[in-house]
């Protein structure tokens, strides 16, 4: 494969980043196609697999690492080389390099170059959602050309209001990015926020400002929305036409958290077709092992019913 990291590490077979692509200026690609766009591309060259990148300590122990940075990078990488040609997009969970502080943060870096050097999209899972001026350093650190941090995507929390968003939608509109927005999470808790409304839930109204941003856009916009896979008739329940939101549709809980292919047709009906279904440590604990991590990445795509 064409992918390209830093590591250093004897099992990577990466060519090394140049050091200017690790410093997030590979990302400002003059004339590149809207998020939207690329995403639709790349799912219906790939199909619509997702896969998180979630390196958990107990993971890391069952891969015989450490669980230091350089255990981190190992993990990153080995992900990165074994699927990064079968997934539309990888999805590092940033919580996961955040506990190891700067060192963590180093390789989410080359993590995010090295997807981009791989050909594959990235979407940075950091959930981030603040008033408009902090929102604005946040838009900066992932959305941004030239960031360290820079990723093809980022997720977002609208919990203080999807308006409070703004910096961030409109930086990704500006670099070519794109945005997920916590719709109806995968978490049974979620409910007792997301479902609330008097007389229109609360996820009812963000997959309605959601559909506002996508309205120009054309095939797929690039204002995406996370709705959880285990949500069941959430949809239905609560009045939400998906479809009509023209959004990529990022939905986690297949594998760990129960959901199946099957579910997510039921779940999602007519907006199947811009489901990014994701799964991170039912595919994970298949590694190390190269081929084992792709025979997993090929069973959960076989597991998708067709759009
Ligand atoms: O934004 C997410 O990706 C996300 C939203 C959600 O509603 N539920 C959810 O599980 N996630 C993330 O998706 C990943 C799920 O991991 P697995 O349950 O191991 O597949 C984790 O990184 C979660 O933080």
């Amino acid at each position: 494969m064409s992918a390209r990291c830093r590591n250093t590490l004897p099992s990577c077979r990466l060519p090394p980043v140049p050091e200017q692509q690790a410093r997030g200026n590979h990302d400002a690609v003059p004339g590149r196609a809207l998020f939207g766009a690329r995403l639709r591309a790349a799912m219906d060259a790939r199909g619509p697999l997702c896969v998180g990148i979630d390196p958990h300590p107990a993971l890391l122990a069952a891969w015989g690492l450490n669980d230091d940075a350089a255990g981190l990078e190992r993990f990153s990488l080995t992900v990165l080389e074994a699927v990064g040609e079968q997934a539309a997009a990888l999805k590092p969970q940033v919580a996961l390099y955040e506990r190891h502080g700067s060192a963590g943060m180093a390789v989410l870096e080359k993590l995010l170059a090295a997807c981009t050097g791989a050909g594959v999209l990235s979407i940075a899972d950091a959930k981030r959602g603040d008033i408009g001026s902090t929102m604005a350093a946040y838009a900066d650190a992932w959305l941004r050309n030239g960031s360290p941090l820079a990723a093809d995507s980022v997720t977002l929390s609208p919990y203080l209001g999807f308006e409070s968003l703004r910096p961030a939608l409109d930086l990704a509109a500006e670099t070519g990015r794109g945005v997920f927005v916590l719709g109806l999470t995968s978490n049974p808790e979620g409910a007792s926020v997301q479902h609330v409304g008097a007389d229109r839930s609360v996820a009812a109204r963000i997959v309605d400002s959601a559909a506002a941003e996508n309205s120009a856009a054309g095939t797929l916009g690039s204002t995406g929305l996370v709705i959880g896979a285990t949500v069941g008739t959430a949809l239905a329940d609560l009045g939400i036409n998906l479809a009509a939101a023209n959004a990529p549709i990022l939905a986690p809980g297949l594998g760990a958290q129960g959901a199946t292919g099957e579910d997510l047709r039921r779940t999602f009906g007519a907006a199947y077709a811009n489901v990014l279904a994701t799964s991170s440590r039912d595919i994970l604990k298949a590694g190390p092992d190269r081929a084992s991590l792709q025979a997993a990445a090929a069973r959960t795509l076989e597991g998708l019913p067709r759009a």
